[in-house]
């Protein structure tokens, strides 16, 4: 069984579009019933939001059917030769020299249809072409718009014709992350090249006057942003951008943007729409992944026509299932860089021999982002002296790169453009690039640390593997946190690998080393290399982890002496950086041994004065005293990414 899940039998086709396409489109179908639970605070979202979506109901419970039919239409170019899609569309994603499509994927060929019929929610694996599934037919119901005015962007056109205005905006694209936002974008400006239709961009950590400005001037057709961005600017009475015409709601990583963060700003934006009851709209959710929660909202406060795309067969393996998995147990926290390092390391030397395999292209994923800070500098510091003369790197000329909400907006969008371009790198990166983000031939997703929950694991596994090429997956685990990590995804084929690196089982408390000499020289290029990372990013790494962990170890005791391991092991710290005993006490840790705890709303800053390496006497970069911020370090990992 496969398909389109449908809930009700009726089909309202929009006038607009025309019906063939409908009907060569069509997918088999599946009607479907489940049982509706209760979920107040979303069911409200969704019913305050989509009014004309809440008459959920009893229509929606049918048998299951099939019904096939065998004419689809799936390559791109068909869309031009039966009129269906604007031929300039259709050449956008045909012609090689720019996007070079040939056939649709699944998602793409039933979106098409179902969407004339009030799609609402759609799921498809990671990297199926899901942005292209929506913009498509999202682009041609601006176009079919009888009041729809192309943009003449020709320099003989008359001036009042070469702009639409800020308040024209017919779709609406909401984004949980500003790159997924931009790149959507980008994307979307590509395939609507030449038609007039004018795509905008209305993004978090950018300057908003700059942005606004761009808007008023140039017009927009279909504005593509994060949420408290759109909020902000289509709340602003004097920005004049609004969207009275909207036929087009997109929630793109639905699942992501209906869980609580979110909430607030899209009850706003709501607020700023035309109400849908007289101004006809559609709203589409798109994700690879939809948890029962979601599922149950949206079917509780479905409008009757309410269809669910699903184009993952039950007779095929989802991209989380299809790309090979490892899970490496860590001896210790310490371990982590090293086996990341040697992973490449061997990767590299086996390209050596198989020159047709591809370049190592890997994102590390970790929790925190002060660790992902620490990993970046610990990798970028292998390719330099003490003081900063260039070395060879032990990965050669590999492009290291870090991304996270630390970073000021320009930083990251250089980051992900470069990493989009690079032929061999790794990209440190917290979950900002968990989702939706698509970085050419990605090699490996790196996971380091359990990842929050399950639909985390498998959209940052995503990274990989995309659009049928081949990938894989690997897990870096302290065996303290392995019990937690089994619960949640003991059901994927993760595979336990205890052979394939030498460093992550190495006693690293141990002086000297008992390891191979391959083992030990990683070791040491990863620790040499810790000498020159300054102490405040230990210390932030430090206190960025202890939230989390101690959340993942069933054994609290057992986290804090992984902690203190990693730091004096791992970081070559002394001694751990000191914590306030209060934040200690919050944490329910105080009582652990290994902590450092300084009393007072100050901490007294022990670690300060005793800074100095362990592993070589030299000193990491001078510390700042510090008492502030722990809390928010901690969380900064629930919060932001
Ligand atoms: N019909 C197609 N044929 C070949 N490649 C395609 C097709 N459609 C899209 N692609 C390419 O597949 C890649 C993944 O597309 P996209 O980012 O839209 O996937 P997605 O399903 O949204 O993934 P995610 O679930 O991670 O958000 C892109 O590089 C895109 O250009």
């Amino acid at each position: 069984m496969l398909g389109v899940v449908r809930l009700s039998a009726s089909q309202a086709v929009r006038a607009s579009v025309p019906r063939s396409l409908s009907t060569r489109l069509a997918p088999r179908l599946v009607q479907w019933q489940s049982p509706l639970t209760q979920s107040p605070a979303m069911g409200r979202f969704l019913h305050t939001s989509f009014p004309r979506l809440s008459a959920a109901t009893a229509e929606a419970r049918a048998e299951p059917t099939e019904d096939a039919t065998s004419d689809a239409i799936t390559e791109f170019m068909d869309l031009k030769t039966k009129g269906l899609i604007h031929p300039r569309i259709v050449d956008n994603i045909t012609d090689p020299s720019r996007m070079g499509l040939k056939t649709m994927t699944e998602v793409q060929s039933q979106t098409l249809n179902e969407m004339l019929g009030g799609l609402i929610l759609a799921q498809a694996k990671t990297g199926t072409g899901k942005t292209l599934a929506f913009l498509l037919p999202t682009m041609q119901n601006i176009i079919n718009d009888p009041t729809f005015k192309p943009v003449n962007r020709g320099s003989r056109a008359p001036r009042g014709a070469r702009t639409t205005s800020a308040s024209d905006i017919r779709a609406l694209i909401i984004s949980p992350t500003r790159e997924l936002a931009e790149q959507i974008a980008v994307e979307a400006r590509r395939v609507a090249y030449g038609t007039g239709l004018m795509v905008q961009t209305a993004v978090g950590g950018t300057q908003k006057r700059a942005g606004l400005k761009k808007i008023q001037q140039e017009g927009c057709h279909l504005l593509v942003g994060t949420p408290g961005r759109l909020k902000d600017i289509l709340s602003d009475p004097s920005s004049g951008v609004s969207a009275p015409k909207l036929n087009t709601l997109i929630l793109d990583e639905a699942d992501r943007l209906l869980d609580q963060g979110f909430w607030q700003e899209l009850l706003a934006i709501q607020d700023l729409l035309p109400d849908p009851v007289k101004v006809d709209r559609q709203t589409l959710m798109f994700s690879a992944t939809v948890p029962k929660e979601v599922m149950q909202v949206v079917r509780r406060t479905m409008k009757p026509n309410f269809n669910f795309v699903k184009t993952i067969r039950e007779d095929e393996a989802p991209t989380h299932l299809r790309v090979p998995q490892k899970t490496v147990i860590l001896r210790g926290y310490e371990n982590a860089l090293p086996a990341v390092l040697e992973l490449a390391k061997n990767y590299q030397a086996q390209r050596q021999k198989d020159p047709e395999m591809r370049p190592f292209k890997a994102i590390v994923y970790f929790n925190a982002t002060a660790e992902v800070n620490l990993a970046a500098a610990t990798f970028d510091r292998m390719g330099t002296t003490a003081n900063g003369r260039p070395v060879p790197h032990p990965l050669g000329r590999m492009q290291i790169l870090e991304i996270h909400s630390r970073l000021s907006q320009s930083q990251r969008t250089v980051s992900a453009n470069s990493f989009r371009r690079a032929t061999e790198g790794i990209l440190f990166s917290s979950d900002v690039t968990a989702r939706g983000m698509d970085f050419p031939e990605v090699t490996h997703v790196i996971q380091v640390g359990p990842p929050r929950d399950r639909e985390t694991y498998i959209h940052r596994l995503g990274r990989t593997a995309r659009a049928n090429k081949t990938g894989e997956g690997w897990t870096l685990l302290h065996g303290g946190e392995y019990e937690g990590f089994d619960q949640k995804l003991g059901d994927l084929p993760l595979n336990k690998d205890s052979k394939s690196l030498l460093t992550a089982a190495v006693d690293m408390t141990m002086q000297p080393l008992q390891a191979s000499d391959s083992a030990t020289e990683t070791i040491t290029q990863i620790r040499d290399a810790m000498k020159h990372v300054s102490y405040d990013i230990k210390r932030q790494a430090y206190v960025g982890q202890l939230g989390g962990l101690i959340a993942s170890f069933k054994n609290r005791r057992h986290a804090v002496q992984a902690l203190t391991d990693m730091v004096t092991h791992g970081y070559g710290l002394p001694e751990p950086p000191a914590i306030r005993a209060s934040l200690a006490r919050n944490l329910g840790i105080d009582r652990y041994p290994g902590l450092n705890l300084s009393q007072g709303s100050r901490s007294s800053g022990r670690s300060s004065q005793s800074s100095s390496s362990k592993f070589s006497g030299r000193s990491s970069s001078p510390p700042r005293r510090f008492a502030h911020q722990d809390l928010a370090d901690i969380f900064h990992r629930r919060t932001r990414y």
